[in-house]
C-alpha cells in the first residue's frame, strides 16, 4: 500500500456526491406545502452539513415559520426520499479516486450526516456501493459530526488506530469531527462549506479534484 492511511472515512454530500439540488428541492417542496416561499439552491446549500433536523430548522427559521421541526420532519423526509435521485451526480474525480485507493488496498467507509436509510440507495444509484465497507449516517449513533463518535465508531469497527485513518470532507462538521477525534483531515473545495474557511481548517490538504487524493503524502 502506498497511500499513507489504510482506512479512509468519506463524507457523502458535497464530497463524493453533488446532491445540493435535490436537497434544495426537498426543502422547497416542504416550504411550498407550508405556504412559505421557495428558496434558491444557493441559500439552501448553507443549511446542509449538520443533518436534516438542522436543515429543516434553518429553513423554518428563515421563513419565519410557526411550524416546528418535530411536526414537520416527516414531511421533509417524505420529500427528501422523493427527491433523492432527481439530479444527484458524482463529482468529477470521485470514481478515479475510489478506484485507485481500492487498487492500493485502502479500506473505505462512509461517514455522513445524511439519514442512514437514504445513504445506500444513493450509493447504489451512483454505482459506488461496492467501494465501501461500513456506513454511518446522521441518525445511526447518538451523536453525529461534528462529534467524534461516528468517526471513532468506524475506526473501532475496523480495528484501527486514529493515526491510521483519514477523514475526507467538505464542511465544518467534517473538520470539527476530525479534530475532535484527533484524525487527519482532507477537505475538498467543491462542497457546501457554510461559513467556513477551508484553508484555515487544519487540513493536511485542500483539493480541487478528488482524483488527486490518491497521490496524497503524509504531512
Ligand atoms: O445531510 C447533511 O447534513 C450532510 O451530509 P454529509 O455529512 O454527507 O455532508
Ligand atoms: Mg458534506
Amino acid at each position: 500500500m502506498s497511500f499513507p492511511y489504510p482506512l479512509v472515512l468519506f463524507d457523502l454530500d458535497g464530497t463524493l456526491v453533488d446532491s445540493a439540488a435535490d436537497i434544495a428541492e426537498a426543502v422547497n417542496r416542504t416550504l411550498d406545502e407550508l405556504g412559505h416561499p421557495r428558496q434558491p439552491e444557493a441559500t439552501v446549500r448553507a443549511w446542509i452539513g449538520l443533518g436534516t433536523r438542522v436543515l429543516l430548522d434553518s429553513a423554518l427559521r428563515h421563513a419565519g415559520s410557526r411550524h416546528t421541526v418535530d411536526e414537520e420532519m416527516p414531511r421533509l423526509m417524505r420529500h427528501y426520499g422523493d427527491c433523492l435521485l432527481l439530479n444527484a451526480r458524482l463529482y468529477r474525480g470521485t470514481v478515479d479516486a475510489l478506484d485507485a485507493l481500492a487498487a492500493d488496498g485502502v479500506t473505505m467507509t462512509i461517514c455522513t450526516n445524511k439519514p442512514e436509510r437514504y445513504v445506500r440507495p444513493l450509493l447504489d444509484a451512483m454505482g459506488i456501493t461496492r467501494y465501501f465497507d461500513g456506513i454511518v449516517g446522521g441518525d445511526t449513533l447518538p451523536e453525529r459530526k461534528p462529534h467524534a463518535m461516528p468517526l471513532l465508531h468506524l475506526v473501532a469497527m475496523h480495528g484501527r488506530q486514529v493515526e491510521e485513518c483519514l477523514m475526507v470532507g467538505d464542511s465544518e462538521a467534517d473538520a470539527g469531527a476530525a479534530h475532535a477525534a484527533g484524525m487527519d483531515l482532507v477537505l475538498v473545495r467543491h462542497g457546501y462549506p457554510r461559513d467556513f474557511d477551508l484553508e484555515q481548517a487544519g487540513a493536511v490538504a485542500v483539493l480541487d479534484d478528488l482524483a488527486t487524493l490518491p497521490a496524497l503524502s503524509r504531512p
